[in-house]
């Protein structure tokens, strides 16, 4: 029976503990670690799991789901890497680290596989791609499936993709929630109440996102359909393109993809 470990369980690995427990994951077969005394404390009472020190961790997983920010991640493997037998999996869900990166610290033939999943975890719609690493074999993969599929969607990428992927999906709800905080502010402006702005956007969204998943349209055949000539939509995208929203959103996802690749220079 797998034993999954989450090693550094701030907000991610609290997501991926809570999205195994609801899928039924038995408490039994999980374990987590946390720096601070006070977070494990929290997340055993919370979730009824046991809350150990990394070593423990180490010896009585099979998996070792790597939570930690990947400035803390070297820390961490200086403390356990030494210490693990070279049949335990590695997940790590660090943005930008390489898999190489643990192959390094880790003892030979240890596999890897790399994970960049996002927080619509919480209500079971993460997209989550996966990516095998030196010595992770199609098993490997099935196991992080298993893991990640319940939260969520999965998709398989080449190690080399993941940059972009943590860049489009891994930092994409910070992108969509900033968009939606500014368009209930353009309520406020043109006079709506808050609260009336707010319903209306939120179920938009929600809306417009099922259509373009369920309907299987390209999004410009979704927004042709919207934007009636001489209308009132056609009048509001002249703006955006005017002040350059899509060039921004290029250079916005290149500049993520971009620090990706910085964090993994400076680890
Ligand atoms: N937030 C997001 O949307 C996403 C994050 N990620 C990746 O997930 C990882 C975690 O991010 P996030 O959850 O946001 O960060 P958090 O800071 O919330 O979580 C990291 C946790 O690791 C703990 N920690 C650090 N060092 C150790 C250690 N040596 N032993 C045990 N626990 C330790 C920290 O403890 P303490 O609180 O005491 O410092 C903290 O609770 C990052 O690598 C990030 O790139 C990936 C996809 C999306
Ligand atoms: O901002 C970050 O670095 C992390 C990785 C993807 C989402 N949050």
């Amino acid at each position: 029976m797998t034993v999954v470990a989450v090693l550094g369980a701030g907000k991610i690995g609290e997501l991926v503990l809570s999205g195994l427990l609801r899928a039924g994951w038995p408490a039994e077969r999980l374990l987590v670690t946390a720096r601070r005394q006070a977070r494990a404390e929290e997340l055993r009472e919370r979730y009824g799991v046991r809350a150990v020190d990394n070593a423990t961790a180490v010896a009585e997983a099979d998996v070792l789901a790597i939570a930690v920010k990947p400035q803390d991640a070297d820390a961490l493997l200086s403390e356990i890497g030494p210490k693990i037998p070279a049949d335990k999996l590695i997940i790590s869900l660090c943005a930008g680290l390489p898999t190489g990166f643990f192959a390094a610290r880790l003892p030979e033939g240890t596999p890897v596989v790399r994970v960049m999943t996002n927080t619509p975890a919480l209500v079971d719609q993460a997209m989550t791609a996966i990516s095998a690493g030196s010595h992770a074999t199609g098993e490997h993969l099935a196991v992080a499936e298993e893991m990640f599929k319940p939260l969520g969607a999965t998709i398989r990428v080449p190690e080399s993709q993941q940059d972009a992927v943590t860049a489009l999906s891994g930092s994409g709800p910070a992108y969509f929630y900033l968009l939606v905080e500014a368009m209930i502010d353009a309520g406020i402006l043109l006079g709506l109440p808050r609260q009336v702005a707010h319903e209306l956007i939120v179920q938009t969204a929600i809306g417009s996102a099922i259509m373009l998943r369920d309907s299987g349209e390209h999004p410009v055949k979704l927004r042709e359909a919207v934007t009636s000539p001489a209308g009132t939509t056609i009048s509001a995208i002249r703006e955006l393109e005017n002040h350059g929203v899509r060039a921004a959103l290029l250079a916005a996802l290149e500049a993520a993809r971009d620090r990706a690749r910085e964090i993994a220079a400076q680890a």
